[in-house]
């Protein structure tokens, strides 16, 4: 590839791009889309100041949070990163004009941004009771210096990087130089692979790339490399694209006594970093006082240039200046270099080193290498900024996990987000990198799919880690969720659909919100710190859901999309893929390496919370889906949402926005959690297959029991039923919706669920129809543990005594051993609370039947409207929130973004806990042998009127 080419058509892309950041603030300007803005990450609105101080070098920090009193204390979702510039906006106004500053954000938290404005900002002054906006500004500076490193590149001639120009644009062959055989390495762990790489880069002439896999341990190697190279007297220029990469990389080449020097904005730095910043070096330097001394000399010569009056004394005293002016030049510039001569080691990051900054302080040959980390996550543009200074260099990074953020699509897809390291792999092949393939982090289970499909399976997990569970943490208790691996948790055929927006980035689902919600509480239950968990959703929707429902109860627990996950690691992360739909649409998740990024963030726990039948349709997606189920543990969202199950079906099959996900908040207290180990394929519902079959649900009962044959006779009989129901539905047009009785048992429920799935119907839940749900599936262990509570009796023949009561016969078989302690002591429960029974039926029938309202009569069996804050029914009269007392939830619900876009169907209201939950459910299945004689009930009535 020539240069001209190259770098005419990279500023062609670089222009489209700059033209889409500048679209933005213009949509910004016209004061039109503040909230969507917001919801693409680049502006945060309505923030407090929570606090104020005065930075390093006399910056002003400020830092800035969500309005305390709105119960919400966690930020949207957004893209603000340290180094970014932003502007400080009254609420209020909110326009250009409103802007009170720009700075410089230095920490970005989920709960709080931290800005530092300069010190010479006039008129810069908040107050704390205000409101303010802030906003990521376009920042035309790295722009600028881009541009200029393209046309330097494009006319270079006779400096340091003439001959690395020609290797890296095929002009003339990469060379190597003498291989010194003998490396004594500083670092004594470096691992086979490791040390390749290191002498491999030593031995290149002109470059070297160094390619890191997740946990290989390229900073390390990275470090040894510089190491090596001063060793052997070069000055080193080292880079990376972010300030973060740069600070690791400042903390541990310091760690090792070399001499480095950071630049970069101060505030931009990590506090222990500081010290090694320019800045602060220069203050501690020689020059300083007399640098300090003619500062004050030029304010007096102004102050005293304001007080003349006569034009010729004003004008004495301008020269005066200007010629102090030019020596504080000269000696600041004396000064900067010197101590960039001395480092061995410059850091900065990419558009850090460029000549409008310090380094024009150096002669133009000083540098001899450019490492530059991160090699991938940065713009080939971006790089030529910093490989303009020297004749050899390093790349290190990973191009298989995530490019360069762009913003125009079309810049993308013309190939500016193709990194340099890409394009030399492409050019040269494999003869110029070196693999990192042993890894550090994961579990072998976790990375044996990354290394398949993405790392041609080379990498092997270092013994420390390669059987490393959660469970082997200290304070963690051995159960299920802290002794797998890998956990894949599918909601296909659960009508968990994804919420739709017009935007790409927002999707979100309120079922796997609640999905990850009961993982997390598994796993913090089994003694997990949050701050160990990751949450990592591919939308920023589906962040804000899940920061919305955890931030509070959780702090520590990180909830980030995957971009902003890149290069960090958790114990355990939970990853939901959202996408759920008939179309099999996955869109953004096409992108394979954001999915390789976010499972290879995972230590010893990935869990992984999906549609299978969705995201299978991306061949990458499904063989994550296929590697999960054969090594991993397999349960269906059922499991955990058992209450899920829809109840009536309109015909209108696009209505994604209809659907509702709703949970009542987790497996029961009294029913045993079933799971399934991947290698049980009679029972798993195995994710390759795709759809469940009737069947299937049919054989697989909740708990183990035995299917008498005239059960799975009746079962095939409401099955053929059921489907010949819904396929007359089909045939007439006329009928607009299909109902069933509430009084289908929820194995018939699933089915109509499945039959409807099949066939492609929409589907609408209830409330009211979940709980009967719940409340059947607690009759049915009723009877089915009365049965054997009988049984049981009769072997030990004491029939005779059945009318003595439930208590005895349990107590008789607990006895015997023969029952479980649970079942025996909710029996023995049982006869303490008869009292309270009939008060419970009448009270929970009239509930369930007439409006909740205090007072209110209404029948709301055949209208009614339930109130997804307080889970009630309500007639028409009552239902909307405000009148029966849930305002504040509504009001505050309707404060979510989500609900604004009037996509959201609030998920279903907080567990209750105010009774004993023992109790509760003992009075439940009391509850059940009535609401089943009214159902036989109902059956008659309904049979007399068919007749
Ligand atoms: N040779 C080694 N022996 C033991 N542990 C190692 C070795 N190399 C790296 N590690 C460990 O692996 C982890 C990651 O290493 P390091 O920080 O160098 O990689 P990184 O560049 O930050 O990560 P990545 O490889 O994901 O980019 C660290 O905890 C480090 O101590
Ligand atoms: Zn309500
Ligand atoms: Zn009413």
């Amino acid at each position: 590839m020539e240069i001209e080419k190259f770098v005419s058509k990279t500023l062609e892309l670089l222009q489209e791009e700059r033209e889409a950041e500048i679209e933005e603030t213009r949509l910004w300007q016209e004061n039109t889309s503040l909230k969507d803005l917001q919801s693409k990450g680049v502006c945060l609105l309505k923030l407090q100041i929570a606090s104020q101080s005065t930075g390093l070098y006399g910056r002003v920090l400020v830092v800035l949070e969500p309005r305390k009193h709105m119960g919400v204390g966690a930020l949207p979702s957004n893209n603000f990163g340290p180094g970014d510039i932003v502007g400080l906006y009254g609420a209020a106004g909110c326009s250009p004009t409103s802007q009170i500053g720009t700075g410089i954000v230095t920490k970005a938290g989920q709960t709080s941004v931290t800005v530092a404005f300069d010190e010479g900002q006039e008129d810069f002054n908040v107050e704390t009771d205000s409101l303010y906006n802030l906003l990521k500004l376009a920042n035309d500076v790295t722009y600028k210096r881009m541009k200029r490193a393209l046309n330097t590149l494009n006319g270079y001639s006779n400096g340091p990087a003439s001959n690395l120009i020609n290797v890296l644009f095929g002009y003339s062959e990469p060379g190597s130089q003498s291989q010194t055989n003998d490396l004594g390495f500083f670092n004594q762990d470096l691992d086979e692979s490791q040390r390749e790489a290191v002498s491999f880069a030593l031995s290149q002439r002109d470059f070297a790339v160094i390619h890191g896999p997740p946990g290989t341990g390229k900073t390390t190697t990275v470090v040894e490399v510089i190491l090596q190279a001063v060793k052997q007297g070069n000055k080193i220029l080292c880079c990376a694209s972010s300030n973060v990469a740069v600070d690791n990389l400042v903390e541990r080449l310091a760690r090792c006594k070399v001499k480095v020097l950071r630049l970069g904005h101060p505030a931009r730095l990590l506090e222990s970093i500081q010290k090694h910043s320019l800045d602060a070096v220069l203050a501690k330097s020689d020059n300083t006082n007399i640098i300090a001394d003619i500062r004050k000399d030029i304010d007096k010569a102004f102050v005293g240039m304001k007080k003349m009056r006569d034009k010729g004394q004003r004008f004495s005293f301008k020269r005066e200046i200007g010629e102090l002016r030019k020596e504080l030049r000269t000696r600041e510039a004396t000064a900067i270099a010197q101590i960039l001569k001395s480092a061995d080691v410059v850091l900065s990051t990419n558009t850090g080193a460029s000549n409008d900054g310090p380094l024009r302080h150096l002669p133009k040959d000083h540098f001899d290498w450019v490492v530059i980390d991160e090699c991938a996550q940065a713009l080939e543009s971006s790089c030529w900024i910093a490989l303009l200074h020297a004749r050899k260099c390093i790349l290190a990074g990973d191009y298989k996990q995530l490019p360069p953020t762009i913003k125009s699509q079309t810049a993308a897809s013309k190939g500016l987000s193709v990194s340099l390291m890409e394009r030399l792999i492409k050019t040269f092949g494999d003869s110029v990198v070196r693999m990192l393939t042993v890894q550090y982090r994961m579990h072998s289970s976790i990375m044996d799919w990354a290394s398949r499909e993405m790392y041609q399976g080379r990498l092997t997990a270092h013994s420390s880690v390669e059987s490393h569970l959660l469970k082997d943490l200290p304070g963690i208790a051995c159960v299920e969720e802290t002794s797998t691996p890998l956990l894949l948790i599918d909601t296909a055929g659960c009508g968990l659909s994804e919420m739709e927006a017009t935007d790409e980035q927002s999707k979100g689902n309120q079922g796997e919100v609640d999905l990850v919600e009961l993982h997390i509480k598994s796993l913090t239950e089994a003694g997990l710190k949050p701050k160990d968990i990751a949450v990592i959703a591919p939308y920023n929707l589906q962040v804000d859901l899940l920061r919305q429902r955890l931030s509070v109860r959780y702090p520590t627990l990180e909830i980030k999309s995957v971009d902003g996950f890149q290069g960090r690691e958790k114990e355990a992360v939970v990853l939901t893929l959202v996408r759920s739909n008939r179309k099999g649409e996955v869109g953004f998740l096409a992108e394979d390496r954001r999915i390789n990024v976010a499972v290879t963030r995972a230590r010893r726990h990935l869990a992984v919370i999906c549609d299978s039948q969705t995201v299978q349709s991306h061949a990458f997606l499904k063989s994550l889906v296929s590697h999960m189920s054969e090594h991993g543990e397999v349960r269906t969202a059922f499991e955990y949402l058992q209450d899920l199950v829809p109840q009536n079906y309109t015909r209108n099959p696009n209505d994604g926005n209809k659907t509702k996900a709703s949970s009542a908040g987790g497996p029961s207290s009294t029913q045993q959690k079933v799971k399934h180990q991947a290698a049980d394929k009679t029972t798993q519902k195995k994710p390759a297959g795709g759809k469940v079959t009737g069947e299937n649900w049919h054989t697989k009962p909740a708990q183990p029991r035995t299917v008498t044959l005239e059960e799975e006779e009746k079962t095939k009989e409401t099955n053929k039923e059921i489907r010949a129901q819904v396929e007359n539905y089909l045939k007439d047009p006329s009928q607009e919706e299909l109902q069933f009785p509430s009084s289908l048992n929820s194995h018939d429920r699933l089915l109509v669920h499945q039959i409807a799935e099949e066939l492609g119907l929409g589907h609408q839940s209830k409330g009211e129809a979940l709980k009967s749900l719940h409340l059947e599936r607690m009759k049915r262990e009723q009877q089915r543990r009365e049965e054997s509570a009988k049984q049981k009796s009769a072997q030990q023949k004491l029939q005779g005594q059945a009318t003595n009561g439930l208590l005895h016969t349990a107590k008789k078989s607990a006895k015997g051993k023969k029952r479980t302690k649970a079942g025996a002591c909710d029996i023995a429960a049982a006869a303490s609370a008869e009292d309270d029974f009939d008060t419970l039926i009448t009270a929970v029938i009239k509930a369930e039947s007439v409006c909740s309202f205090v007072k209110c009569k209404t029948s709301v069996l055949l209208l009614g409207q339930l109130c997804p804050f307080c889970n009630r029914q309500f007639c028409l009269g009552h239902h909307v929130p405000e009148v029966h007392g849930c305002g504040d939830q509504a009001k505050a619900h309707a404060r979510m973004r989500i609900s604004k876009e009037g996509v959201l169907y609030a998920g279903s209201g907080k567990k209750d806990n105010s009774m004993d939950p023992n109790k509760k459910a003992y009075l439940q299945r009391k509850l059940d042998s009535k609401l089943k004689d009214m159902e036989s009930k109902r059956k008659l009535k309904s049979k007399e009127k068919s007749n």
